[in-house]
């Protein structure tokens, strides 16, 4: 079954706390909650202080998505939030196994992602480790591009590496995800779907939800 991870990315930030409760009752699986620096990504959103006003308002799980320098920083502060799973980008750090042994002794799952130009064999090192991996199917930064399709070929080597492990390790694909590609990634392992643009730029996030799980096939 294809987990849906609402992007709040592309919510309205005013209502940001009904926006995300709204999905969590719309049937989504996971929230996905991207935090970006201005430095790692050419963009800013927001921090640990939102994401821990946020906790007391659902249980549903919170991804954090961390886009930022220097990610060992600030890993405490995101753990003390509420992330459920706390996610940082490969090429953000020297200090990998560091960050993915801190986030476990707190009890959180660990994912490592990789931006789209990285190989999928810089994760064969962590996978033994990780909780999540994911892919990158656009630069991250922004809401609303459009979906790379040679991540298709990555998230196929990801599921591979997965699958030697033995290990439960979600799959997590991440940019320009539609009604009209999720069952292409769907099929090239794909198991969580972060969506921004297709769950919350208009119409109703039942319906939306609905629709993309219909379209993924499983
Ligand atoms: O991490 C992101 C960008 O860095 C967003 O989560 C992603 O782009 C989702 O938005 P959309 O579905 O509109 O592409």
């Amino acid at each position: 079954m294809m987990k849906i991870a609402p992007s709040v990315l592309t919510a309205d930030f005013a209502r940001l706390g009904d926006e995300v409760v709204a999905a969590a009752k719309a049937g989504a699986d996971y929230m996905h909650l991207d935090v970006m620096d201005g430095v790692f990504v050419p963009n800013m959103s927001f921090g640990q202080d939102i994401i821990k006003c946020l906790r007391p308002l659902t249980d549903i799980t919170f991804d954090v998505h961390l886009m930022i320098v220097e990610p060992e920083r600030y890993i405490d502060e995101y753990l003390k939030a509420g992330a459920d799973i706390l996610t940082f980008h490969y090429e953000s750090t020297e200090r990998h196994d560091e960050i993915i042994d801190r986030i476990h002794a707190a009890g959180v799952r660990a994912g490592m992602v990789i931006k789209p130009k990285t190989p999928v064999s810089v994760l064969e090192r962590f996978a033994e480790k990780l909780d999540l991996i994911l892919i990158m199917s656009v630069e991250p930064g922004f809401g609303g591009q459009s979906f790379m399709p040679e991540s298709l070929e990555k998230l196929r080597q990801a599921r591979a590496l997965i699958e030697k492990t033995g290990r439960e390790i979600d799959l997590e694909i991440d940019g320009g995800i539609k009604s009209h590609n999720i069952g292409l990634v769907a099929e090239a392992g794909a198991n969580v779907a972060v969506v921004g643009s297709a769950v919350y730029n208009g119409g109703d996030y039942v319906e939306n939800i609905r629709a993309l799980r219909a379209a993924a096939g499983k």
